[in-house]
């Protein structure tokens, strides 16, 4: 009897491991199909969006671009300035805009806002964008501690306490999107950073065991996106540059450049996007090459000490105090 049953188990995971792979084969046609054949956006005219960091350069534009797909924006930023400047630039395109100054860093300050946000609007948020993040801008050893805590605070640990605030109604609806704005810098790393991709690594870790997590429960209508952008010229990385050779294939994003390649992964449910794509093979290599190997193609490509001349602006020194 238990011979028969082993078989029997035997047979199943076979024909398992045969469908699996049919899967996986199906999905790498359909996505580099995707790539040439852009699928239909979804509309998103119904969707309540709320963007943290919307007083910044991509946050800012982000919230335009919702707005022009005709989503309601919900704007949260610690700087109530240029967060309210974000909502007059949407109310100019017609849209709806709500500011709000929050400090994405102090969680019970998400949580009464989430509630706030809620009772404003009399519905729920659908679409959560995790756009806020800063960077310490100095060297380890000359940085103080509170700014590279500060890094750790905005870039993941504010993930935890936005999603724990909109998460649940997400799923009691079994409608919703989360967006991770994480960066090339949570998927490999570079010298001098060290705040920084600590920060983006963990936003990377975090955003894909959650999307798992909403896989294996089975919950289908909550969507996320992780959004892995190279150098983007907001202002943020001021200075940081590559060999001239190598900066012709891969110049500096534009911001608005940037914003469209993600709304269009955003709105095709696409789970990951790095832009621009040319940046999925220093991916590849450093999975693929030994590290020495690594090395030497950085070197080779200046991107080993890329960082140095925006570490070593006075100017940001100032501004990022
Ligand atoms: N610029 C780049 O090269 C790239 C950026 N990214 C990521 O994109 C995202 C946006 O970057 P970008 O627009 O360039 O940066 P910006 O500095 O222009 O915008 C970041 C925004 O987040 C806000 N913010 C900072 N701390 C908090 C906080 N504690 N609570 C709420 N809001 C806060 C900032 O407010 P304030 O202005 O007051 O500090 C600012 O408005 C970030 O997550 C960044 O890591 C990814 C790849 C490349
Ligand atoms: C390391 C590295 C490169 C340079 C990457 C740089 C310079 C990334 C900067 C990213 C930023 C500033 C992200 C901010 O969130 C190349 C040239 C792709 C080659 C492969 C390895």
């Amino acid at each position: 009897h238990s011979g028969h049953l082993r078989s029997t188990n035997r047979m199943i995971f076979l024909m398992d491991l045969q469908m699996m792979l049919l899967d996986v084969i199906y999905f790498i046609l359909r996505s580099s199909l995707r790539a040439v054949l852009r699928p239909r956006t979804k509309p998103i005219d119904g969707e309540l969006v709320l963007i943290t960091g919307a007083g910044g350069g991509l946050g800012r534009l982000f919230a335009q671009e919702f707005a022009k797909h005709g989503a309601e924006v919900v704007l949260w930023d610690v700087d109530g300035g240029s967060n309210e400047q974000t909502a007059k630039l949407v109310r100019r395109l017609g849209g709806k805009a709500q500011a709000y100054t929050v400090d994405v860093t102090n969680k019970e300050e998400v949580y009464r806002c989430a509630q706030l946000v809620r009772q404003d609007a009399g519905r729920d948020v659908t679409m959560l964008v995790n756009n806020a993040g800063v960077v310490a801008g100095k060297r380890m050893l000359d940085c103080p501690d509170e700014l590279m805590e500060r890094t750790m605070k905005v870039n993941c640990h504010a993930l935890f306490w936005t999603v724990k605030a909109f998460l649940p109604q997400m799923k009691a609806q079994n409608h919703g999107h989360i967006v991770t704005i994480a960066s090339v810098l949570g998927l490999f790393s570079t010298a001098c950073v060290e705040d920084y991709c600590a920060s983006k690594f963990a936003a990377v870790g975090f955003h894909e065991s959650l999307a798992h997590e909403l896989l294996a429960e089975e919950v289908k209508g909550v969507k996320t996106t992780l959004v892995c952008p190279y150098i983007v010229n907001t202002g943020m990385f001021e200075g940081c540059k590559i060999r001239e050779e190598v900066e012709v294939l891969l110049p500096p994003l534009e911001p608005q450049y940037c914003v469209e390649q993600a709304m269009n992964a955003i709105l095709v449910d696409q789970p990951l996007v790095c832009i621009p794509r040319l940046t999925y093979l220093p991916v590849i290599s450093r999975a693929l090459l030994p590290w020495e190997a690594n090395v030497v193609t950085y070197r080779f490509m200046g991107s080993d000490k890329c960082m140095y001349p925006f570490i070593d602006t006075t100017s940001g020194q100032e501004s990022r105090q």
